[in-house]
């Protein structure tokens, strides 16, 4: 089953020069994949992440998650929506200091009025899997970059969403919390299945993907899968990578 279908995408951003920022993007991620998205700055690796999340409104073309057009909702209808199918982790952790750990990691649950019980039972499962059982008491200024990450991700995937959206969430972690992080969202894509869209900069972390596409000037340019080997992998988008600094016809050159 696919859980998100993007067809006939486009978004133009208006203005005295208007940018078409998406060209005719068809995106399809089935249940339990794990898709990154990378391409140069300002090739619209965030307009597309923002359409998916309902963020922003395409121009044209439809976006549906999990069967349903979120742009055809009433606002209510929108935000309950967003509450219940859709995580989100962004690069700067948006955790509340105020707040230890667990009541970061349950603050969605608090929202949708879950019984005590049920939250306590899904925060212990959520938080063995991420590693961060040892440090629920703590706040949020206690604990390292890589924790905070985990706890973002334990917060944004509570609810059981549909789909994870990922917006460069090592881009603010050294190379181990880095690493750390990656493999947290590797074990949950692995064991509890979560779907993944990861948009990033990092050819490392991109490595821990299944397929990786690639945007160029607001149009999906190219698509590498990964095979049994993450190093092979991590090669692969360094050499996917290494074309889009030259002349766009080199990019029809790559075989993938
Ligand atoms: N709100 C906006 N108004 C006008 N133009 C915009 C807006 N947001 C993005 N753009 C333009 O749309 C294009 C795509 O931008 P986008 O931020 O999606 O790229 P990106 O691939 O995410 O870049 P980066 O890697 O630097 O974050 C760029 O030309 C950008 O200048």
């Amino acid at each position: 089953m696919n859980i998100l279908e993007a067809s006939n995408l486009n978004k133009v951003y208006p203005g005295k020069v208007s940018t078409q920022a998406l060209t005719d993007i068809h995106l399809t991620i089935a249940e339990g994949e794990f898709v990154g998205i990378m391409g140069p700055s300002g090739s619209g690796k965030t307009t597309l992440l923002n359409m998916v999340s309902t963020i922003d409104t395409p121009s044209s073309g439809i976006v549906k998650i999990g069967g349903n057009n979120p742009y055809t909702m009433k606002r209510d209808e929108l935000a309950k929506f967003r509450r219940r199918e859709l995580g989100f982790v962004f690069q700067d952790f948006n955790l509340l200091d105020t707040l230890t750990v667990a009541e970061n990691i349950v603050l969605p649950l608090t929202l949708d009025g879950v019984k005590l019980k049920e939250m306590d039972e899904r925060l212990k499962q959520i938080a063995d899997r991420l590693g961060i059982s040892e440090i629920l008491k703590s706040r949020t200024y206690e604990i390292s970059g890589g924790q905070r990450q985990r706890t973002a991700i334990a917060r944004a995937v509570i609810t059981h969403p549909s789909i994870l959206l990922a917006d460069e969430p090592t881009g603010a972690l050294d190379s181990n919390s880095s690493r750390i992080v990656m493999e947290s969202l590797e074990s949950l894509n692995e064991h509890e299945r979560t779907t993944i869209m990861l948009v990033t900069h990092d050819p490392q972390a991109a490595s821990y993907c299944h397929r990786i596409v690639f945007i160029k000037d607001g149009r999906l340019a190219a698509e590498i899968h990964r095979g049994e080997s993450r190093q092979t992998f991590f090669q692969k988008i360094i050499d996917t990578l290494s074309f889009w600094g030259g002349n766009a016809h080199e990019l029809s050159s790559i075989r993938v």
